[in-house]
């Protein structure tokens, strides 16, 4: 059994994070990280985990016209087409790939992460992931957001390791099939988070 980690960035902080996460799974599984453009339309049986992460826009979930918005604000320091600006993910973001993705049957276990402000009215593309993944039949079995510093980036101090730790603990309760402590479909995400 091996564990998928997809994500979608556009600055590259949410890239950090799973790579972080990923790291930190592969500590026990056998782990593979792919950018949400290059993701499978359909899970393979051995993924026994399923962990996705993105952007939070607009409070939610990227859509292409916050996408195009990213891509704009990245093209006004530098030049060129979107990849050569930096752009991370020129293609589909969670959203897209999450509604048409086959889970397979049975579906993994599946986690959402997301990068965002650290501010209350800052909402969370996790948590709009976890109600698509519900409405699709899945269960989101742990859910937790990043923060960056300022809209941009860079992750704040300290995110990568919480990034890595969480993708360890992902990794240590799906060998035990231990559920996340106190958290189910739609818990905040740890206290703070
Ligand atoms: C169009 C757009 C809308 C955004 N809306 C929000 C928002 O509603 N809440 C928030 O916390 N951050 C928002 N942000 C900041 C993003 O969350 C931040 O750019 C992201 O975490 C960086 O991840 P990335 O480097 O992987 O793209 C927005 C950013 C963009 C470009």
């Amino acid at each position: 059994m091996r564990a998928l980690v997809v994500f979608e960035s556009m600055f590259g902080n949410t890239r950090e994070v799973a790579e972080a996460v990923a790291a930190g799974l592969a500590e026990r599984m056998d782990t593979e990280l792919v950018e949400v453009g290059a993701a499978p339309a359909a899970l393979a049986g051995d993924v026994g985990l399923l962990v996705v992460g993105g952007p939070t826009h607009a409070f939610s979930m990227s859509r292409p016209s916050s996408r195009q918005d990213a891509a704009r604000q990245l093209a006004d320091t530098a030049k060129g087409d979107p990849a050569a600006n930096g752009v991370i993910s020129t293609g589909v973001g969670i959203r897209e790939w999450l509604t048409s993705l086959d889970l397979g049957r049975p579906a993994p276990a599946v986690a959402v992460f997301d990068t965002k402000l650290r501010s209350p009215l800052s909402g969370s593309a996790a948590a709009k992931a976890a109600r698509l993944l519900r409405r699709r039949g899945a269960r989101a079995v742990d859910r937790r957001s990043f923060y960056v510093a300022g809209g941009r980036g860079p992750l704040r101090d300290g995110e990568r390791d919480q990034a890595r730790q969480w993708g360890a603990n992902l990794a240590a309760r799906q060998a035990t099939g231990a559920a996340a402590p106190g958290k189910t479909t739609g818990a905040r995400g740890g206290a703070g988070r």
